[in-house]
């Protein structure tokens, strides 16, 4: 019987969890680590793919559970569906290749036979902007169909406050069966930055863990000393830890907002917000971020969303934080549009070339990215717009763009090219070639090399 035998069951397991468990600590670490304590990870995306490659190589015995049949053939045949994450793709073949990860699309016989349960499925938001806890439902539940007395819950994915305590921990017990203090349950939130996802997930920031009850915090405290080589921080409840992670996001984007909205004034002032930027950067108490066509992604535009409207507290700053950054797509388009008409093209006429669909550099997720909203309001005022973006295949839902290679945006004569997203692929562009002004969204060029007037977003008119 190998270790991710399905017929591996409560009954056929080497032994329970940790939850609870009588042995002494080292003696625990020992079944973690040899294997003894199988895991289950839900969800193998940006996040997951790294977890479980991590949780795998530790344990030596971790299923990944994904739905989309195509991820879990991927892996299985000991590649990564995750690209541009440096050394997954080895610790992902290595990991398969020596049985410590397996990926199945059976999440029940998976949580039958895991121990420890982690859920990294995504956590979004409704058309209202209401927090959008489905997927994680449906998962809690196939959990609670597997769950036996000792297992852990983790619960790594980004979700509003209270959510574990309140939700979760109810639907484990009726799903189960089980009663409290059988099992336990913890808030262990992803902090990772895709890019760097696997440094981060062994240890680039301490780990915040909190439990239903102290065992559970104990438990998953014990899972993430082994899993990580930077410090546990552990805190009072699970409701605290998942706190931390979203007021993380909330910070960024308000902090973002705030830089977005001093770029507004530089423009007015003349000055290189860049510049006034990393002046007052340079005391300890300043942390200005940087300006730009918005924030995108499935985790800081959609994090202030799990605490307003979601509580009684009066959230107009997060409101307003919220619609500033989003003004900045409109902004952008707005830059555009002056500086056609400051070299006398007519918007109808014009020719703009948008580099960079996606919402972050190197990243290939299209979520909240202000790309799209920038591109529809150039579409909007006149020009007909070019997108080039290596990593995206689908152009299906980008209707308001002109999709083109990078060798055939060079052969096209275009009226302005507009940065958004600085790729590594746009980094070595002789931007001279496209012979029109340049607005860099992200403050990305090395201008020195660049004859073309190269425009920021509050920045001086060149
Ligand atoms: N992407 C990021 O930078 C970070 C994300 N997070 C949190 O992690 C969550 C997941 O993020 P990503 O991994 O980027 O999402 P993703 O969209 O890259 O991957 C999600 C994966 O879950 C799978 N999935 C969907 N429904 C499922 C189900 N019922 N059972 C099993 N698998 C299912 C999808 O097929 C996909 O492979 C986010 O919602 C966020 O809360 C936290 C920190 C960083
Ligand atoms: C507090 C924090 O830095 N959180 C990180 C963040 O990562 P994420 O991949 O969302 O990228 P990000 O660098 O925050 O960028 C989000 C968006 O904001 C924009 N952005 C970012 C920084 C800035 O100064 N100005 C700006 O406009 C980016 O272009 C992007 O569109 O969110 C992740 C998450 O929670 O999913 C989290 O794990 C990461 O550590």
């Amino acid at each position: 019987m190998t270790q991710h035998d399905s017929r591996v069951s409560r009954e056929t397991r080497p032994r329970d969890g940790l939850y609870d468990a009588s042995e002494d600590e080292a003696t625990q670490r020992a079944a973690f680590t040899g294997g003894d304590v199988p895991v289950a990870v839900y969800g193998l995306g940006k996040m997951g793919v790294p977890l479980a490659a991590v949780y795998a190589d530790v344990t030596g015995n971790t299923v990944g559970v994904d739905v989309d049949p195509s991820v879990v053939e991927t892996i299985n045949g000991g590649q990564s569906p995750i690209k541009r994450e440096p050394g997954l793709p080895d610790l992902v073949a290595e990991v398969v290749e020596s049985g410590a990860l397996e990926a199945t699309t059976d999440g029940e016989g998976a949580a039958e036979r895991a121990a420890v349960h982690v859920l990294m499925v995504p956590t979004l938001l409704t058309d209202d902007d209401e927090p959008d806890l489905s997927i994680m439902d449906d998962v809690v539940e196939t959990v609670g169909t597997g769950l036996s007395p000792g297992d852990l819950v983790i619960v790594e994915s980004t979700v509003p406050p209270r959510t574990t305590v309140d939700r979760f921990l109810p639907k484990l017990l009726e799903t189960s069966g089980l009663s409290d203090g059988e099992f336990g349950v913890a808030a262990c939130p992803e902090r990772t930055v895709s890019g760097q996802a696997l440094a981060d997930v062994r240890g680039t920031h301490p780990k915040v863990v909190g439990g239903i009850d102290d065992e559970s915090t104990r438990a998953a405290a014990l899972i993430y000393d082994e899993i990580s080589s930077n410090d546990v921080v552990t805190t009072t409840d699970a409701t605290t830890a998942e706190a931390t992670k979203v007021f993380e996001g909330v910070y960024r984007d308000v902090n973002i907002a705030i830089a977005n909205q001093l770029a507004v004034f530089a423009e007015e002032m003349d000055i290189d917000i860049n510049e006034a930027i990393d002046v007052a950067n340079t005391q300890p108490f300043c942390d200005i971020h940087d300006p730009g066509p918005g924030v995108g992604g499935h985790c800081i535009p959609v994090y202030p969303h799990f605490l307003s409207g979601q509580f009684d507290a009066d959230a107009s700053l997060l409101s307003t934080a919220r619609e500033r950054n989003d003004d900045m797509a409109a902004y952008t388009a707005s830059l555009t549009d002056a500086i056609l008409e400051s070299e006398g093209v007519e918007p109808d006429e014009a020719r703009v070339l948008l580099l960079g669909m996606t919402y972050k550099a190197n990243i290939a997720e299209l979520r909240n990215t202000p790309s799209i909203p920038l591109a529809r309001h150039l579409a909007e005022m006149g020009p007909t717009v070019y997108a080039v973006d290596p990593l995206i295949e689908d152009w299906s839902a980008l209707d308001t763009v002109e999709p083109l290679t990078l060798e055939e945006a060079h052969d096209r004569s275009v009226d302005a090219v507009v940065l958004a997203t600085p790729h590594d692929e746009f980094t070595t562009l002789e931007w001279d070639t496209f012979d029109a002004p340049i607005l860099d969204g992200r403050a990305a060029i090395d201008t020195e090399e660049v004859d073309a007037p190269v425009y920021t977003i509050g920045g001086p008119w060149p």
